[in-house]
């Protein structure tokens, strides 16, 4: 896991737009070979959004080619309701970039038989070919999509009854009714966020302070479900400095100096190669000193990811 630390939210947004826009622009999706992208919803990545319509705006980025699937949705809140999660995905952010209908996924909280739609979520999501890079939020237990405390680590999408605690932090977006807010949904699993390729998580403010903390300086748990990307090959928390504030001033520093090696050898690496423009973070030296592996053996496990992810 690694965990980049930014001063503000926003900049730790911009961060994770420019990370997903290389991404993309590296993979060169293509009819035949679309990049599929895992979104959430939620506060944490409103600013995403936005970067991500100006950067298309911009000519920076296009979604042509992108296939999305949602993380969850409310069980029998009509998708045209301003709290649905299609609603909240077409405001901000479908209706304003070139996606193409047919490649929007969200989970239908009305449909006829919820665990058929479940089934056949988990079976498009492997048709399309797998999810490349899932990014997601966190709440403030540490639960992601709404794998709340104590879901199955081996979770895949399901409908779920939603605890107390969960529809109390949720009344906010619902004039602070918490009887107005849904007592079910339906969610991705924690382990069908375990199977995509990537792992991105947006975490700013002081509220999600302790989860970050659990999910990074801590045991794997269910009580924390986001603690579950320490065993992904490839999952990156990023935050600000708020969300730090309960992590050890040691681990922070661990990081950045990951951070700072990873960005010397791309400095390297281009310099080397003759291009310009972001990279994305590779694996670096440091990363080499939590297993027995070499720095060869890793650049080799990297292109064999990168093989994997094409
Ligand atoms: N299902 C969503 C999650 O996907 C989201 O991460 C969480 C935190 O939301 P926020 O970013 O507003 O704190 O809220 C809901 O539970």
């Amino acid at each position: 896991m690694r965990l980049i630390v930014r001063q503000t939210a926003e900049v730790a947004s911009r961060y994770v737009v420019q990370y997903i826009t290389t991404r993309i622009n590296e993979f060169g999706p293509t009819q035949e070979k679309p990049f599929v992208l895992g979104l959430p919803t939620g506060s944490s990545p409103l600013n995403i959004y936005r970067s991500l319509i100006e950067a298309f705006r911009d000519g920076k980025v296009t979604f042509r080619h992108v296939v999305t699937f949602n993380m969850d949705e409310y069980v029998g809140l009509p998708p045209e309701h301003p709290e649905s999660y299609h609603s909240f995905m077409h405001k901000n952010f479908f209706d304003h970039v070139d996606l193409q209908p047919e490649n929007i996924n969200i989970l239908d909280g009305n449909a006829p038989d919820l665990a058929a739609e479940c089934l056949a979520y988990e079976e498009k999501i492997i048709a399309s070919g797998g999810i490349e890079l899932f990014l997601g939020g966190v709440g403030v237990d540490g639960h992601i999509a709404f794998n709340e405390p104590g879901s199955s680590l081996a979770s895949r999408t399901r409908i779920k009854s939603l605890a107390y605690e969960m529809r109390l932090a949720n009344s906010r977006f619902f004039g602070g009714e918490i009887d107005a807010v849904p007592r079910m949904a339906l969610t991705v699993g924690v382990q069908t966020i375990m199977d995509a390729r990537e792992v991105v998580i947006i975490a700013t403010g002081p509220a999600k302070a302790s989860a970050v903390h659990q999910a990074v300086e801590s045991g794997i748990s269910h009580w924390c479900t986001l603690s579950c990307l320490q065993l992904h090959p490839r999952s990156m928390v990023v935050v600000d400095e708020d969300a730090t504030l309960e992590m050890r001033v040691k681990t922070i520093k661990y990081y950045k100096e990951v951070e700072q090696i990873a960005e010397q050898g791309n400095e390297a690496e281009q310099k080397a190669s003759g291009s310009i423009g972001p990279v994305t973070p590779r694996t670096t030296a440091r990363d080499c000193e939590d297993g027995d592996l070499t720095p060869d053996s890793m650049a080799s496990r990297n292109d064999s990811l990168t093989e994997l992810r094409h």
